[in-house]
């Protein structure tokens, strides 16, 4: 048995196109999820703003108050159609993100939020690393505008299953956290993000396969589906990486569900035919996971 991942756990990640609609966004949710889980998942992702379009003029519109938590209906549809679809289909389910307002602050914050079976919050992440690129002909894109940065690294335990790491799509770039997470026994990755036409085609694989690569975990990136009415045109391609850094599940730009079961067994094996864990020189560098790092468990 493999001490990371106890028992092998079926991911699910959901493709979905957002539109201007709050509510059918939330109902096309759950409609993905409960399909989701009637096929086996125990562990449902959803894209990066799944309740909104993708861009700094949506994040005040569409933003809602999560703390103090819980929240009320009024203050948060969205905690409660996600409480209630983990709820109803008995699977966790990771909320992929929401445009956040905290009143205390006054801040804005792209935020993740993680539920149990029985509906109960198990963890918040905040963006951490805000995406704000300038490729010159291509995109330019400044999160920073509207939204302030999350202040940790999330890592939440499964009981059944194991740990598991939460970031937001540019969060993938940093390979700190993942590595932090990796080190901190995560057996599972999962960026809920949204690339966009010019870096998705580069380097949304590539980033995926290199985080499951350096860390022997598994991957999971869940993008909204590419919607070429919309403001912004996500990647899409979904997919699930195994700590081989092979793709196991991937689908394409349109909407759909990609599955994958996820097995400690191939962390366990991996790790001892490339046992890079015991190679490590941290008399020569530093070991990051160890020194003032700020996550939860
Ligand atoms: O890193 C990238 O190229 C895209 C990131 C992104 O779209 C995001 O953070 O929402």
């Amino acid at each position: 048995m493999s001490k990371l991942l106890k028992k092998s756990v079926k991911l699910a990640l959901v493709q979905l196109a957002a539109g201007a609609d709050k509510s059918a966004n939330l109902s096309k949710a759950r409609s993905k999820v409960l399909e989701a889980t009637s096929n086996g998942a125990n562990i449902v992702v959803l894209p990066e703003c799944f309740n909104s379009p993708y861009g700094t003029k949506y994040f005040p519109k569409y933003a809602e108050t999560l703390l103090p938590s819980p929240p009320s209906k009024e203050q948060s549809p969205s905690f409660h159609a996600l409480s209630e679809m983990a709820k109803e289909s008995k699977a966790y389910l990771i909320g992929g993100s929401i445009p956040e307002y905290w009143e205390e602050t006054k801040k804005y914050y792209n935020t993740s939020l993680t539920f149990d079976p029985n509906g109960k919050l198990l963890a918040t992440h905040r963006k951490v690393h805000l995406f704000d690129i300038d490729i010159p002909g291509k995109i330019t894109f400044r999160e920073s505008e509207v939204l302030s940065p999350g202040n940790k690294i999330t890592l939440i335990d499964l009981p059944e299953y194991g740990r598991i790491a939460v970031a937001i799509c540019y969060d993938i770039r940093f390979s700190e956290l993942a590595m932090i997470a990796a080190r901190k026994d995560a057996f599972l990755l999962l960026y809920p993000g949204a690339f966009n036409m010019t870096t998705g085609k580069l380097h949304w694989e590539l980033q995926a396969r290199a985080r499951a690569m350096d860390n022997q975990v598994y991957v999971g990136l869940c993008s909204p589906a590419r919607d070429m009415e919309a403001d912004y045109h996500a990647w899409g391609h979904s997919m699930v990486v195994d700590p081989m850094a092979e793709i196991v599940a991937e689908t394409d730009e349109k909407e759909g569900i990609v599955y994958a079961e996820l097995q400690g067994e191939k962390i366990e094996e991996t790790r001892k035919g490339i046992p890079i864990y015991g190679q490590r020189r941290f008399d020569v560098y530093p070991d990051v996971s160890e020194k003032g790092v700020k996550y939860e468990e």
